[in-house]
């Protein structure tokens, strides 16, 4: 008897969906880093738990490669929109997102983005707008909370940077009590910006929602760019939505891959 999954990708950000909803499961942290291992494992960016829900379709728990669970992924919604239907509402940690599904992905709203240094979290007060912070060249960023926690730099050029080396230093710095997604963000018109993320919990991915929804929505918020946004990860295009005071428009493919079978006899 084992545990069915859906490999499933978004822009090359990859998951393992479990459908939980029948059959309950309960994953420990190890179980989750050992499910996502790419040598020893099945091999995932973030780890997707589909359960049953009292106040929407469904309910989405997502679990970072390295075993935490977190509040929001845009690539995985897009994803689990594709597994439940066609106009779906899915309960995450950071509320109620709904989802419609087109040709070969699907369109989420995304909520609100928040900007207060509160919500971020930082660990203290300053303005999110330009934060007088900098780590080896990368100077006065820019902040948004999108269900989680993204600190966003425009640069000259984001393949310039490297964020292989930068992006653990400023993902587990002090500032950020819950830790932080790193974007790196070349804004190239007013309507389309090149990026790319470290992740928290994961490191470099080809994709990463919530970073192309923050970063659209921090260019947005400075000036720099109008919706909507066409943002160009390593992995391929994601088109943002916003305007100060609605709620963020994301729209993408979603891959289903393959569907597997693990063998808890493994997973222990
Ligand atoms: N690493 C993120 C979660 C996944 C985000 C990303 N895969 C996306 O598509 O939004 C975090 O710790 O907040």
């Amino acid at each position: 008897m084992g545990v069915r999954f859906h490999k499933m990708h978004g822009l090359g950000n990859d998951f393992v969906v479990i459908d939980a909803r029948v059959a309950p499961v309960a994953l420990s942290e190890p179980q989750v880093r050992a499910i996502a291992d790419r040598r020893t494992g099945v091999g995932c960016d973030q780890l997707i738990l589909v359960e049953t829900s009292t106040v929407a379709d469904a309910r989405m728990r997502i679990f970072n490669a390295d075993g935490g669970e977190v509040g929001a992924c845009g690539n995985a919604t897009r994803c689990v929109a594709r597994l439940l239907g066609e106009d779906v509402r899915i309960e995450t940690l950071a509320g109620i997102l709904h989802g419609k599904t087109n040709g070969t992905g699907a369109t989420i709203d995304m909520g609100q983005p928040r900007f207060n240094w509160e919500t971020i979290p930082l660990a203290y007060a300053m303005d999110t707008r330009d934060m007088p912070v900098g780590w080896e060249g990368l100077e006065r960023p820019t902040a948004a909370n999108v269900g989680n926690p993204h600190v966003i730099f425009f640069v000259p050029d984001t393949y310039a940077v490297a964020l292989d080396a930068i992006g653990p230093v400023i993902e587990t710095d002090p500032l950020f009590p819950e830790r932080v997604n790193v974007n790196i963000a070349t804004v190239r018109t007013r309507n389309a910006i090149d990026l790319r993320v470290w992740e928290r919990g994961v490191g470099l991915t080809q994709a990463c929602g919530t970073g192309a929804c923050a970063t659209a929505v921090a260019a947005i918020r400075l000036g720099l760019a109008g919706g909507p946004v066409t943002v160009t990860l390593p992995g391929g295009d994601l088109i943002i939505d916003w305007k100060p005071g609605e709620t963020i428009r994301m729209t993408g493919p979603a891959t289903h891959v393959y569907s597997g079978e693990i063998d808890t006899g493994w997973l222990g």
